[in-house]
């Protein structure tokens, strides 16, 4: 089996990146870069970081019109992603576009709700209904616009492997048993997100702030 962990590599110095991306080789099956890692060191951050020699998911979660979410998707092919997220709720045409402009290795994913957030955040939006089925529409419009799959919670992953069989699904927002949850609200272990049918298993803070990363990503893995 193929290690899912992804390293959310969330660190605002690019040597301590390049360290835990080295530290976590071995251990992890590939390193998330997000918008705090490209907004310190852009391109050429992702290309040291890629040099360590694991896959690299870009999650920069595109949100605009069709024709920019494309032009940035052609722009990152040089980075060579394994993975790209985009907002799934940017809309068809959007996601169509995404995709159509993404790189042939490239899978992209829709974000559908930010593991953040809450039933009450959620209307807080505006949004009306349950959380569950506000991802299940997000899930559908990013699987009718051709995406390869979705970014949601542990908690509703099975709902939506049910409905995607040969779907890609990315689940961040995973606690070990026992770790604090920080700024998550829709959090389940790693190990119930892989059950339920998560291909993807982000995680960061409990690896990246663990005395011993490796050893903390080890650690995980086992339980999987
Ligand atoms: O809904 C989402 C989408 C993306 N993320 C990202 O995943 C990691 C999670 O980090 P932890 O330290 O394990 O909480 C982080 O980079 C987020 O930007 C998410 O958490 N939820």
């Amino acid at each position: 089996m193929t290690n899912p962990i992804y390293l959310a590599l969330d660190v605002p110095r690019l040597e301590d990146g390049v360290a835990l991306a080295k530290k976590v080789k071995g251990h992890v099956g590939g390193i998330k870069l997000g918008l705090e890692f490209f907004c310190a060191h852009g391109a050429h951050g992702v290309h040291l970081i890629a040099q360590v020699g694991l896959p690299i998911f870009l999650d920069l979660k595109f949100y605009d019109i069709p024709n920019t979410v494309a032009g940035a998707m052609q722009a990152i092919h040089v980075l060579e992603p394994s993975i790209v997220t985009v907002h799934a709720s940017g809309g068809r045409a959007m996601l169509e576009d995404a995709k159509a402009a993404a790189a042939e290795h490239t899978k992209v994913v829709g974000v559908t709700m930010l593991t953040s957030m809450d039933q009450r955040d959620l209307e807080r939006t505006g949004v009306e209904g349950s959380a569950h089925d506000h991802v299940m529409r997000l899930a559908e419009l990013s699987k009718d616009a051709g995406l390869d799959g979705i970014v949601c919670s542990g908690q509703e992953i099975k709902s939506v492997h049910d409905q995607w069989k040969d779907g890609f699904f990315v689940v961040p927002g995973l606690r070990p048993a026992g770790s604090a949850v920080g700024d998550q609200k829709r959090v389940v272990t790693p190990r119930q997100a892989r059950d339920h049918g998560a291909s993807v298993l982000v995680i960061g803070r409990p690896i990246s702030r663990a005395d011993d990363p490796a050893q903390a990503a080890r650690a995980i893995e086992a339980t999987l």
